[in-house]
């Protein structure tokens, strides 16, 4: 289903993306991991046609997405939702219009001016809301909820597009270790009962085993590592993230520090 080849990217003299190749012939979760620089965004990026290729190709059912041009290129990217460490939501407009905006390119500026929206689109805004456990929220402002809130907005935003593929361009890198397992859940959860694929690019390693059914390594453009969580071994992230010998895998891990967290503490003191 998704086929890429030898996909590069450079800027200047230096490939940021340099002749990556893999496919994907099933709605998996995949995780893409490598250093800060490893080119993780810009692959994303390019799926999506954010940004331009130098060369190679983004084969969709045979298709070349690369070579999508005006609407064509506007469903694509309707086909590939993506979200951002950052959210990219309208920090001053309630949730739900925020979700709306998942479809504004489908609809009239006159329409969006007025924010007027079909009955029909809101019902399904506040469905996925509901199903993403943020129902309430809905009238809010985006800027008043929590990051973790905030990101499943984002995630009801792009679902909003009934997209194929969902693209996470390190959707927890912001987020506390409460709020990313719940982010990375709900990922999961859509992954697995809509038959979406995910794409996630992913800060560490621990959370990369957890969901992925397959880990993508990149180091300094290249895909340096393709396999399962499990063959994804400390030798192995040492070689991804160009780490010496004194590398250490809990430098990489959100894991919630159980033994240490406050109220773990403040039940200890109660109980002694
Ligand atoms: N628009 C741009 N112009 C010039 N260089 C760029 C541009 N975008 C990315 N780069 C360079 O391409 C390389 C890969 O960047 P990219 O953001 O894809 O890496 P990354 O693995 O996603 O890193 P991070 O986790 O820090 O976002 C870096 O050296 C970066 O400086």
């Amino acid at each position: 289903m998704l086929d890429v080849r030898n996909l590069t990217r450079i800027f200047g003299t230096r490939a940021a993306v340099d002749h990556v190749s893999f496919a994907v012939d099933r709605p998996a979760f995949v995780g893409i991991i490598g250093r800060s620089g490893a080119g993780k965004s810009t692959l994303l990026r390019m799926m999506n046609r954010l940004t331009d290729a130098s060369s190679g190709q983004i084969l969709v059912d045979g298709q070349d997405v690369l070579a999508l041009r005006g609407a064509d290129r506007r469903q694509w990217q309707g086909n590939c939702a993506m979200i951002f460490q950052q959210f990219n939501l309208v920090p001053r407009m309630d949730v739900a219009s925020n979700v709306l905006h998942g479809i504004l390119s489908r609809r009239s500026t006159l329409a969006t001016m007025f924010n007027l929206w079909p009955r029909a689109d809101i019902l399904k805004a506040l469905e996925i809301l509901d199903r993403l456990g943020i129902a309430e929220q809905a009238p809010k402002r985006a800027e008043a909820l929590s990051g973790g809130q905030q990101q499943r907005v984002a995630i009801a935003r792009a679902l909003m597009q009934d997209p194929r593929i969902i693209l996470a361009d390190e959707p927890i890198a912001s987020l506390d270790p409460m709020n990313a397992q719940v982010v990375m859940d709900t990922l999961k959860r859509i992954n697995v009962e809509d038959g979406r694929m995910v794409i996630a690019n992913l800060h560490t390693l621990d959370t990369a085993r957890r969901y992925c059914d397959r880990v993508i390594g990149m180091r300094d453009g290249r895909v340096v590592f393709d396999g399962t969580p499990d063959q994804l071994s400390t030798g192995v992230a040492r070689d991804i993230y160009g780490a010496d010998a004194s590398f250490n895998e809990s430098a990489t891990s959100t894991a919630i520090p159980t033994e240490t967290a406050p109220d773990r503490a403040y039940a200890d003191r109660m109980l002694s």
